[in-house]
């Protein structure tokens, strides 16, 4: 399938444009002005600069926040990969629903709103989306077993990345920053596979233990992602055949997410290893989206760094998080508040009449 020209996807892909760099030159001016010794709030000030240049103002807006939470299934759990059984997905849809997960505490202490969405979940959650308790864009019930043959198919990835621009356009009239977030038992094989291909690392490399398997199980699940890798041959120069072959439908929905926000010119909090999967794709299919990723955290997951490295991105957090659900991404959002706090609240020398350095 080749993409049509007035596809949601061609077209988001195309409004995407690097960061503002004036309004970026115009903070780095300010900052450094501030009173204080020069550039001593460091990374929060390196991060004032992005938010800067993201929304184009030396006032940026982070009031009102985003998680999106993307729940699929894996086929390939079949395979042994993980630690939890497949039922864990839904019921964990349902947990959040009622907020009572870990991603409702940290979404509640940071002042964002949850939003679940189903993007291939192996079960029944219409009634949930009949009552707009969750946002309904089911692809299938779970992806194919991709040691056995493809994920998806090429049409079937191309529709879970517009779900989520679909999403992001929905809630881009009631959101400043947006966070991605994932939910789906088996998600770090496909998340391992994906950074292997896209950043040329070996599958031992760039996976781990996941929801805390043994090294047994470790071995095993090394075993199974190099299988399927040689079985399914992933071009890594084609975002779409990589997500197709050995990717998710919830990995598709934060790449379109990530892309979603880029394009709104808005920053997006990239989670852990699925986020970060989610955005080597987003960032294959238009480079210039990364300008609007924020790291949120580094996760324990090992591939998580080498992702993170190729996309240049320097985590804010590393608290040995492994959970996803967006949680590193909400406890980082503090942090955004912060830099903008820094850069819209705190006086120059001038300003402060305060002595400056000899
Ligand atoms: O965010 C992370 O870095 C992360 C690391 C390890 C596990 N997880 C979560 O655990 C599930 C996937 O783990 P597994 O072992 O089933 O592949 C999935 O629901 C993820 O949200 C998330
Ligand atoms: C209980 C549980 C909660 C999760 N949240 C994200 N991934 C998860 C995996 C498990 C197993």
């Amino acid at each position: 399938m080749t993409l049509h020209e007035s596809s949601l996807l061609t077209r988001t892909l195309a409004a995407i444009a690097p960061a503002n760099h004036g309004a970026r030159a115009k903070a780095k001016e300010r900052l450094d002005q501030l009173a204080i010794p020069h550039w001593a709030l460091g990374r929060l000030m390196d991060l004032a600069l992005d938010l800067a240049a993201i929304t184009g103002s030396l006032h940026p807006t982070v009031n009102r926040k985003s998680i999106v939470v993307m729940a699929g299934d894996h086929g390939i759990v079949a395979a042994g990969v993980s630690k939890f059984p497949q039922a864990v997905t839904l019921e964990m849809v349902r947990n959040f629903v009622i907020e009572a997960a870990s991603i409702n505490a940290l979404a509640r202490q940071v002042g964002a709103k949850v939003t679940v969405v189903d993007t291939g979940v192996a079960g029944d959650l219409s009634e949930l989306a009949a009552c707009g308790k969750i946002v309904d864009k089911k692809i299938a019930p779970g992806t194919a077993n991709f040691a056995e043959g493809p994920a998806m198919t090429r049409e079937q990835a191309v529709r879970a990345i517009e779900a989520g621009i679909e999403v992001a356009q929905s809630l881009g009239d009631q959101t400043d920053i947006f966070g991605t977030g994932d939910m789906g038992i088996g998600n770090t094989s496909p998340s391992s596979a994906i950074i292997a291909v896209i950043c040329k690392y070996s599958v031992a490399d760039v996976t781990g233990r996941g929801t805390g398997l043994d090294d047994d199980a470790l071995a095993n699940k090394i075993v199974i992602l190099e299988k399927a890798l040689k079985l399914n041959q992933p071009n890594p120069q084609d975002g779409l055949d990589v997500l197709a072959k050995v990717g998710g439908f919830e990995i598709g929905a934060i790449a379109g997410l990530i892309l979603g926000a880029a394009a709104q010119k808005k920053p997006v909090v990239i989670d852990g290893i699925i986020s970060s999967a989610g955005a080597l794709l987003a960032h294959s299919l238009a480079s210039q989206c990364k300008d609007y990723m924020i790291a949120g955290h580094r996760s324990a997951e090992q591939g998580h760094k080498i992702a993170l490295d190729f996309l240049d991105k320097k985590p804010l957090l590393d608290l040995d998080l492994r959970l996803g659900e967006g949680t590193g991404g909400a406890v980082a959002m503090n942090l955004v508040e912060a830099a903008v706090a820094i850069l819209t609240e705190v006086a120059t020398f001038e300003e402060a009449a305060v002595s400056q350095s000899s």
